[in-house]
Protein backbone atom coordinates (compact mmCIF):
# COMPACT_ATOMS: atom_id res chain seq x y z
CA UNK A 1 0.00 0.00 0.00
CA UNK A 2 1.28 3.46 -0.79
CA UNK A 3 1.48 6.46 1.96
CA UNK A 4 -2.24 7.90 1.08
CA UNK A 5 -4.52 8.49 3.64
CA UNK A 6 -6.86 6.63 1.29
CA UNK A 7 -5.31 3.99 -0.62
CA UNK A 8 -7.67 2.02 -3.31
CA UNK A 9 -6.04 -0.75 -5.18
CA UNK A 10 -7.56 -2.89 -8.02
CA UNK A 11 -10.65 -2.06 -6.00
CA UNK A 12 -13.75 -3.52 -7.95
CA UNK A 13 -17.56 -4.27 -7.42
CA UNK A 14 -19.89 -6.30 -8.79
CA UNK A 15 -23.85 -6.49 -8.44
CA UNK A 16 -24.31 -9.52 -9.91
CA UNK A 17 -22.82 -9.54 -13.48
CA UNK A 18 -22.99 -5.85 -13.45
CA UNK A 19 -20.01 -4.04 -12.99
CA UNK A 20 -20.11 -0.72 -11.12
CA UNK A 21 -16.63 -0.64 -10.47
CA UNK A 22 -13.75 -1.71 -12.53
CA UNK A 23 -9.89 -1.97 -10.93
CA UNK A 24 -9.60 1.26 -9.25
CA UNK A 25 -6.33 2.29 -8.25
CA UNK A 26 -6.74 5.77 -6.48
CA UNK A 27 -4.71 7.49 -3.50
CA UNK A 28 -5.77 10.87 -1.40
CA UNK A 29 -3.17 12.38 0.76
CA UNK A 30 -3.47 13.56 3.57
CA UNK A 31 -4.76 17.50 3.61
CA UNK A 32 -5.68 17.31 -0.10
CA UNK A 33 -9.46 18.32 -1.12
CA UNK A 34 -9.89 15.76 -3.82
CA UNK A 35 -13.07 15.55 -6.43
CA UNK A 36 -14.53 12.62 -7.76
CA UNK A 37 -16.00 13.86 -10.81
CA UNK A 38 -18.35 11.67 -13.06
CA UNK A 39 -21.98 11.51 -14.55
CA UNK A 40 -25.11 9.47 -12.93
CA UNK A 41 -24.38 6.06 -12.33
CA UNK A 42 -20.49 6.01 -12.88
CA UNK A 43 -19.73 4.52 -9.44
CA UNK A 44 -18.93 7.31 -7.43
CA UNK A 45 -21.23 6.18 -4.43
CA UNK A 46 -20.21 2.24 -4.82
CA UNK A 47 -16.70 3.86 -3.98
CA UNK A 48 -18.03 5.85 -1.49
CA UNK A 49 -19.54 3.41 0.31
CA UNK A 50 -16.53 0.57 -0.02
CA UNK A 51 -14.29 3.48 1.46
CA UNK A 52 -16.69 3.55 4.21
CA UNK A 53 -16.93 -0.05 4.99
CA UNK A 54 -20.60 -0.33 3.98
CA UNK A 55 -20.55 -2.51 0.58
CA UNK A 56 -18.16 -5.67 0.21
CA UNK A 57 -16.12 -4.70 -3.03
CA UNK A 58 -15.68 -8.02 -5.18
CA UNK A 59 -12.07 -7.61 -5.25
CA UNK A 60 -9.33 -5.47 -4.49
CA UNK A 61 -8.74 -3.32 -1.04
CA UNK A 62 -9.23 0.06 0.48
CA UNK A 63 -7.49 1.62 3.30
CA UNK A 64 -8.84 4.13 4.97
CA UNK A 65 -6.05 6.11 7.93
CA UNK A 66 -4.10 3.10 7.36
CA UNK A 67 -7.09 0.71 7.94
CA UNK A 68 -9.05 -2.03 6.22
CA UNK A 69 -12.13 -0.44 5.45
CA UNK A 70 -13.58 -3.79 4.78
CA UNK A 71 -12.90 -5.74 7.29
CA UNK A 72 -12.77 -3.04 9.75
CA UNK A 73 -15.54 -0.20 9.42
CA UNK A 74 -16.03 0.83 13.01
CA UNK A 75 -12.31 1.90 13.14
CA UNK A 76 -12.77 3.62 9.63
CA UNK A 77 -16.13 5.34 10.95
CA UNK A 78 -14.45 6.82 14.14
CA UNK A 79 -12.06 8.88 12.23
CA UNK A 80 -14.45 9.35 8.68
CA UNK A 81 -17.65 11.87 8.42
CA UNK A 82 -20.04 11.44 5.73
CA UNK A 83 -22.47 13.64 4.66
CA UNK A 84 -24.82 12.16 2.27
CA UNK A 85 -26.58 14.42 -0.59
CA UNK A 86 -29.50 14.53 2.38
CA UNK A 87 -28.52 14.16 5.52
CA UNK A 88 -31.51 12.88 8.15
CA UNK A 89 -31.82 14.93 11.33
CA UNK A 90 -34.69 14.47 14.18
CA UNK A 91 -36.93 17.33 12.58
CA UNK A 92 -38.49 18.19 16.11
CA UNK A 93 -34.66 18.75 17.53
CA UNK A 94 -33.21 21.73 16.98
CA UNK A 95 -29.79 22.47 15.28
CA UNK A 96 -28.02 22.47 18.43
CA UNK A 97 -29.78 19.51 20.15
CA UNK A 98 -29.12 17.05 16.75
CA UNK A 99 -25.41 18.13 17.01
CA UNK A 100 -25.48 17.41 20.77
CA UNK A 101 -27.26 14.11 20.22
CA UNK A 102 -24.77 12.98 17.48
CA UNK A 103 -21.37 14.22 19.93
CA UNK A 104 -22.92 12.00 22.56
CA UNK A 105 -23.57 9.08 20.26
CA UNK A 106 -19.47 9.29 19.31
CA UNK A 107 -18.98 9.27 23.54
CA UNK A 108 -18.77 12.70 23.92
CA UNK A 109 -19.26 14.52 27.27
CA UNK A 110 -22.31 16.31 27.63
CA UNK A 111 -20.22 19.63 28.41
CA UNK A 112 -17.91 18.84 25.92
CA UNK A 113 -20.31 17.92 23.17
CA UNK A 114 -22.36 21.13 23.57
CA UNK A 115 -19.32 23.18 23.68
CA UNK A 116 -18.11 21.82 20.62
CA UNK A 117 -21.91 22.19 19.19
CA UNK A 118 -22.22 26.17 20.17
CA UNK A 119 -18.10 26.45 18.13
CA UNK A 120 -19.24 24.01 15.10
CA UNK A 121 -22.39 26.23 14.99
CA UNK A 122 -20.54 29.05 14.45
CA UNK A 123 -18.54 27.84 12.37
CA UNK A 124 -20.48 26.90 9.61
CA UNK A 125 -22.46 30.45 9.86
CA UNK A 126 -25.54 29.07 11.92
CA UNK A 127 -25.13 30.20 15.29
CA UNK A 128 -28.13 32.60 14.91
CA UNK A 129 -30.56 29.26 13.90
CA UNK A 130 -28.80 27.07 17.11
CA UNK A 131 -32.64 26.89 18.75
CA UNK A 132 -34.48 26.78 15.40
CA UNK A 133 -35.27 23.15 14.62
CA UNK A 134 -34.18 21.47 12.01
CA UNK A 135 -37.04 20.61 10.33
CA UNK A 136 -37.51 24.42 9.87
CA UNK A 137 -33.67 24.77 8.23
CA UNK A 138 -33.50 25.81 4.48
CA UNK A 139 -31.96 23.19 2.82
CA UNK A 140 -28.96 25.38 2.84
CA UNK A 141 -28.93 25.52 6.46
CA UNK A 142 -29.51 21.67 6.69
CA UNK A 143 -26.07 21.24 4.48
CA UNK A 144 -24.11 23.33 6.99
CA UNK A 145 -25.92 21.11 9.88
CA UNK A 146 -24.32 18.48 8.20
CA UNK A 147 -21.20 19.43 7.64
CA UNK A 148 -20.96 20.94 11.22
CA UNK A 149 -22.82 16.70 12.37
CA UNK A 150 -19.31 15.35 10.62
CA UNK A 151 -17.18 17.61 11.93
CA UNK A 152 -18.30 17.06 15.80
CA UNK A 153 -16.33 14.01 16.50
CA UNK A 154 -13.04 15.48 15.15
CA UNK A 155 -13.04 13.30 11.82
CA UNK A 156 -9.92 13.10 10.03
CA UNK A 157 -11.39 12.52 6.24
CA UNK A 158 -14.75 14.27 5.25
CA UNK A 159 -16.59 12.65 2.56
CA UNK A 160 -19.08 14.44 0.88
CA UNK A 161 -21.58 13.36 -1.70
CA UNK A 162 -23.29 15.89 -4.18
CA UNK A 163 -23.05 18.28 -0.61
CA UNK A 164 -24.67 21.20 -3.10
CA UNK A 165 -27.40 20.02 -4.39
CA UNK A 166 -30.53 22.42 -3.92
CA UNK A 167 -28.39 24.78 -2.47
CA UNK A 168 -28.90 28.58 -4.13
CA UNK A 169 -25.81 30.22 -5.88
CA UNK A 170 -24.24 32.10 -3.17
CA UNK A 171 -25.05 29.26 -0.49
CA UNK A 172 -22.94 26.54 -2.83
CA UNK A 173 -20.50 29.93 -2.70
CA UNK A 174 -19.85 29.62 1.04
CA UNK A 175 -20.48 26.09 1.36
CA UNK A 176 -17.30 25.66 -1.05
CA UNK A 177 -15.47 28.60 0.77
CA UNK A 178 -15.70 26.81 4.02
CA UNK A 179 -15.23 23.49 2.91
CA UNK A 180 -11.66 24.32 1.51
CA UNK A 181 -10.91 26.88 4.95
CA UNK A 182 -11.57 23.77 7.01
CA UNK A 183 -8.73 21.58 4.86
CA UNK A 184 -6.44 24.04 5.03
CA UNK A 185 -6.68 25.47 8.26
CA UNK A 186 -7.30 21.68 10.12
CA UNK A 187 -5.48 19.66 7.68
CA UNK A 188 -8.84 17.90 6.93
CA UNK A 189 -8.45 15.04 4.10
CA UNK A 190 -11.78 16.28 1.78
CA UNK A 191 -13.13 14.23 -0.56
CA UNK A 192 -16.06 15.67 -2.66
CA UNK A 193 -18.06 13.49 -4.80
CA UNK A 194 -19.75 15.64 -7.46
CA UNK A 195 -20.76 16.03 -11.40
CA UNK A 196 -21.05 19.84 -10.87
CA UNK A 197 -17.59 20.37 -12.88
CA UNK A 198 -17.39 24.00 -12.04
CA UNK A 199 -17.64 23.17 -8.18
CA UNK A 200 -15.17 21.26 -8.45
CA UNK A 201 -12.81 23.06 -10.37
CA UNK A 202 -12.96 25.60 -7.94
CA UNK A 203 -12.32 23.57 -4.44
CA UNK A 204 -10.40 20.87 -5.24
CA UNK A 205 -6.51 20.37 -5.68
CA UNK A 206 -6.84 17.09 -7.87
CA UNK A 207 -9.43 15.63 -9.67
CA UNK A 208 -10.38 11.74 -10.38
CA UNK A 209 -12.62 11.34 -13.81
CA UNK A 210 -15.38 8.37 -13.18
CA UNK A 211 -16.93 7.16 -15.82
CA UNK A 212 -18.60 4.15 -16.54
CA UNK A 213 -17.11 2.44 -13.16
CA UNK A 214 -13.48 3.39 -14.13
CA UNK A 215 -11.23 6.43 -13.43
CA UNK A 216 -10.44 8.11 -16.37
CA UNK A 217 -7.61 10.37 -15.36
CA UNK A 218 -6.63 12.29 -12.79
CA UNK A 219 -4.65 14.91 -11.63
CA UNK A 220 -4.64 18.78 -11.09
CA UNK A 221 -6.55 21.12 -13.69
CA UNK A 222 -3.11 22.25 -15.36
CA UNK A 223 -2.19 18.50 -15.67
CA UNK A 224 -5.03 17.28 -16.90
CA UNK A 225 -5.54 20.04 -19.52
CA UNK A 226 -1.31 19.37 -20.57
CA UNK A 227 -2.30 15.40 -21.14
CA UNK A 228 -5.06 16.58 -23.48
CA UNK A 229 -4.87 19.09 -25.50
CA UNK A 230 -2.01 17.97 -27.67
CA UNK A 231 0.09 19.81 -24.89
CA UNK A 232 -1.34 23.40 -25.50
CA UNK A 233 -3.41 24.07 -22.35
CA UNK A 234 -3.36 27.53 -23.06
CA UNK A 235 -4.96 29.13 -26.14
CA UNK A 236 -4.76 32.93 -26.55
CA UNK A 237 -7.54 35.01 -29.05
CA UNK A 238 -5.35 38.18 -30.41
CA UNK A 239 -7.12 40.95 -32.73
CA UNK A 240 -4.55 43.46 -34.13
CA UNK A 241 -4.55 46.30 -36.24
CA UNK A 242 -4.24 46.73 -39.08
CA UNK A 243 -6.99 43.46 -38.68
CA UNK A 244 -5.58 40.26 -39.90
CA UNK A 245 -7.89 40.27 -42.71
CA UNK A 246 -6.28 43.56 -44.19
CA UNK A 247 -2.95 42.65 -43.50
CA UNK A 248 -0.85 42.33 -46.20
CA UNK A 249 0.91 38.89 -46.75
CA UNK A 250 4.34 40.66 -45.79
CA UNK A 251 2.82 41.61 -42.58
CA UNK A 252 1.01 38.18 -42.03
CA UNK A 253 4.67 36.55 -42.47
CA UNK A 254 6.04 39.21 -39.78
CA UNK A 255 3.45 38.30 -37.30
CA UNK A 256 3.40 34.59 -37.97
CA UNK A 257 7.36 34.70 -36.94
CA UNK A 258 7.31 37.22 -34.07
CA UNK A 259 4.49 35.09 -32.52
CA UNK A 260 6.21 31.84 -32.99
CA UNK A 261 9.19 32.97 -31.42
CA UNK A 262 7.74 33.69 -28.34
CA UNK A 263 8.45 30.37 -26.27
CA UNK A 264 5.49 28.12 -25.57
CA UNK A 265 3.70 28.88 -28.55
CA UNK A 266 3.08 26.13 -30.43
CA UNK A 267 0.34 26.91 -33.06
CA UNK A 268 -1.01 29.85 -34.92
CA UNK A 269 -4.22 30.26 -36.95
CA UNK A 270 -5.66 33.31 -38.54
CA UNK A 271 -9.30 33.12 -39.01
CA UNK A 272 -11.52 36.50 -40.24
CA UNK A 273 -9.70 39.17 -37.94
CA UNK A 274 -8.98 36.93 -35.31
CA UNK A 275 -5.44 34.98 -34.57
CA UNK A 276 -5.60 32.03 -32.36
CA UNK A 277 -2.63 31.11 -30.45
CA UNK A 278 -1.83 27.50 -28.88
CA UNK A 279 1.19 27.52 -26.33
CA UNK A 280 2.31 25.39 -23.19
CA UNK A 281 2.29 27.91 -20.90
CA UNK A 282 0.73 31.04 -20.28
CA UNK A 283 2.41 33.32 -22.89
CA UNK A 284 -0.13 35.77 -23.02
CA UNK A 285 2.33 38.76 -21.86
CA UNK A 286 5.26 37.82 -24.09
CA UNK A 287 2.88 37.29 -27.32
CA UNK A 288 1.31 41.17 -26.65
CA UNK A 289 5.14 42.60 -26.83
CA UNK A 290 6.15 40.52 -29.62
CA UNK A 291 2.65 42.21 -31.57
CA UNK A 292 3.44 45.26 -30.19
CA UNK A 293 7.29 45.48 -30.85
CA UNK A 294 6.62 44.21 -34.20
CA UNK A 295 4.66 47.54 -35.06
CA UNK A 296 1.15 46.14 -34.90
CA UNK A 297 -1.52 48.07 -32.60
CA UNK A 298 -2.56 45.03 -30.26
CA UNK A 299 -6.43 45.65 -29.45
CA UNK A 300 -7.63 42.40 -28.17
CA UNK A 301 -6.10 39.76 -26.08
CA UNK A 302 -7.73 36.62 -24.54
CA UNK A 303 -6.04 34.12 -22.27
CA UNK A 304 -8.10 30.98 -22.07
CA UNK A 305 -6.95 28.46 -19.64
CA UNK A 306 -8.61 24.65 -20.56
CA UNK A 307 -11.08 23.88 -17.44
CA UNK A 308 -12.45 21.33 -16.18
CA UNK A 309 -15.60 21.46 -18.60
CA UNK A 310 -13.79 20.93 -21.64
CA UNK A 311 -11.20 18.11 -20.32
CA UNK A 312 -14.65 16.47 -19.58
CA UNK A 313 -16.03 17.29 -23.00
CA UNK A 314 -12.44 15.67 -24.31
CA UNK A 315 -13.12 12.45 -22.51
CA UNK A 316 -16.61 11.58 -23.57
CA UNK A 317 -15.63 12.58 -27.27
CA UNK A 318 -12.95 10.23 -26.40
CA UNK A 319 -15.81 7.58 -26.18
CA UNK A 320 -15.62 7.62 -22.09
CA UNK A 321 -19.30 7.92 -22.23
CA UNK A 322 -20.02 5.17 -24.48
CA UNK A 323 -19.52 3.10 -21.92
CA UNK A 324 -16.41 1.37 -20.49
CA UNK A 325 -18.34 -1.27 -18.89
CA UNK A 326 -18.10 -5.08 -20.03
N1 LIG B 1 -27.42 -2.13 -4.88
C1 LIG B 1 -27.27 -2.09 -6.20
N2 LIG B 1 -27.68 -3.12 -6.97
C2 LIG B 1 -27.51 -3.10 -8.30
N3 LIG B 1 -26.94 -2.09 -8.99
C3 LIG B 1 -26.51 -1.05 -8.28
C4 LIG B 1 -26.65 -0.97 -6.86
N4 LIG B 1 -26.12 0.20 -6.42
C5 LIG B 1 -25.68 0.84 -7.53
N5 LIG B 1 -25.91 0.10 -8.63
C6 LIG B 1 -25.55 0.47 -10.01
O1 LIG B 1 -24.15 0.70 -10.06
C7 LIG B 1 -23.86 1.83 -10.90
C8 LIG B 1 -23.07 2.85 -10.13
O2 LIG B 1 -23.94 3.48 -9.20
P1 LIG B 1 -23.46 4.63 -8.21
O3 LIG B 1 -24.63 4.99 -7.36
O4 LIG B 1 -22.23 4.18 -7.52
O5 LIG B 1 -23.11 5.78 -9.22
P2 LIG B 1 -22.84 7.32 -8.92
O6 LIG B 1 -21.66 7.69 -9.75
O7 LIG B 1 -22.76 7.55 -7.47
O8 LIG B 1 -24.13 8.01 -9.51
P3 LIG B 1 -25.03 9.16 -8.85
O9 LIG B 1 -24.33 10.43 -9.15
O10 LIG B 1 -26.30 8.98 -9.65
O11 LIG B 1 -25.19 8.82 -7.41
C9 LIG B 1 -25.20 2.33 -11.40
O12 LIG B 1 -25.43 1.82 -12.70
C10 LIG B 1 -26.19 1.77 -10.42
O13 LIG B 1 -27.44 1.54 -11.03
Amino acid sequence: MGSGIIELRGLTKRYGTFLAVDRLDLSVNKGEVFGLLGPNGAGKSTTILMMLGLTEPSGGSVSVCGIDATSNPVEVKKRVGYLPDDVGFYEDYSGLDNLIYTARLNRISREEAESRALSLLKRVGLSDAASKKAGKYSRGMRQRLGLADVLIKNPEIIILDEPTLGIDPQGVREFLDLIVKLSREEQLTVLLSSHHLHQVQQVCDRVGIFVGGRLLAMGDIPTLSHQLFNKDSFALTVKVKPAAVTCTENEKQKLKAVISAVPGVTTIEFSGDTITIGCTSDAAADVSRAIVNAGFDLIYLNNKEFGLDEIYQRYFEAGGASGIRK
